[in-house]
């Protein structure tokens, strides 16, 4: 399977075209092309003349390419997800997703382009492990707005209202080998915060974390890239096992913890990411 990071995930309106421009200079993983609810009702059918052209364009290399269309419940949906199964993009992204039935609809328009899902409805949440199933489904974004929204919670430092709902979405989608990024931090210059907030998210086991503003790009991209100490414990684990296997045993010891095959696995992915990023 190809690691790829998606430490940073931004939105863009797909109405801006200096946002759309910008964006090419960015070092993000992955951008979220917004339809959705960073476009005003009057400028959404304007927006994806512009997003296509944009795309036509290029300059987005190396970034991974979503773009976010309306529910197809309201007025522009269909008409978005027939222009984006035109448009030269990665990924589509369905918000609002209730249930695995909602991808179907949307599959319908966009035939096989792979399909990210926002989990931000009660309902989709409970679901999220039927959606993850779906064979087109590739990434979930957790839509933590929206999420407060419907809950009815508020809105704390710790996100101890929403924990159940944002480990529900992990745990989908590792069942189902599907990518999970977190959603935005709101206060977009509050950089100390954010990197609270990343940390908190990758403690949790998050991919990577939306952003609406360019400013949250570099404290996002270091919070979820592994470390130098992660690095360097990898290595020492992945040696102290290979010597112990030499002689016949199955357990290492390092730094007083022991080291099993299952331990050795995740300091190969934490390489592997280490060295995708590296090649970036
Ligand atoms: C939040 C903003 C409205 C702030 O905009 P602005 O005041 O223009 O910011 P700056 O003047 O500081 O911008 C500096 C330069 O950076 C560019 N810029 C700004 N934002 C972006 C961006 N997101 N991507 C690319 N480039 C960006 C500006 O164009 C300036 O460029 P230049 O002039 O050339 O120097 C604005 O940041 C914004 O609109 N952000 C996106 C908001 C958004 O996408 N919202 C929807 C997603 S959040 C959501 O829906 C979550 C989910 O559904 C849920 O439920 O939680
Ligand atoms: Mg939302």
């Amino acid at each position: 399977m190809e690691i790829r990071p998606y430490r940073s995930v931004l939105y863009i309106p797909g109405s801006k075209e200096r946002a759309l421009d910008k964006a090419r200079t960015l070092p993000v993983d992955a951008i979220i092309f917004d339809l959705e609810d960073a476009v005003t009702p009057e400028a959404k059918v304007e927006a994806r003349a512009t997003l296509k052209a944009a795309l036509e364009q290029g300059g987005y290399e190396g970034k991974a390419r979503i773009i976010r269309i309306n529910a197809l419940d309201t007025e522009w949906g269909h008409d978005d997800a027939r222009a984006v199964a035109g448009m030269q993009a990665d990924a589509v992204l369905l918000p609002k997703v209730n249930s695995a039935q909602d991808i179907d609809a949307l599959a319908a328009i966009t035939g096989d382009m792979p399909v990210w899902a926002m989990m931000e409805t009660c309902q989709g949440i409970w679901n999220a492990m039927d959606v993850a199933s779906h064979p087109l489904v590739g990434g979930f974004v957790a839509g933590t707005n929206d999420l407060a929204k419907e809950l009815n919670c508020r809105a704390r430092a710790d996100r101890l209202p929403m924990m159940t709902s944002l480990q529900m979405i992990l745990l989908a989608a590792r069942a189902h080998g599907v990518i999970a990024v977190d959603g935005v931090y709101n206060q977009f210059k509050d950089e100390e915060g954010l990197r609270v907030e990343c940390g908190q998210g990758r403690d949790l086991g998050f991919d990577g974390k939306t952003l609406i503003h360019p400013a949250q790009v570099d404290v996002t991209n270091a919070a979820f890239a592994p470390s130098e100490e992660e690095i360097a414990l990898a290595r020492r684990q992945i040696e102290a096992f290979e010597e112990v296997e030499r002689t016949g045993q199955g357990v290492a010891v390092v730094d007083g913890k022991i080291v099993e095959n299952l331990h050795v696995e995740t300091a190969q992915k934490i390489l592997a990411m280490a060295s995708a990023i590296a090649s970036l």
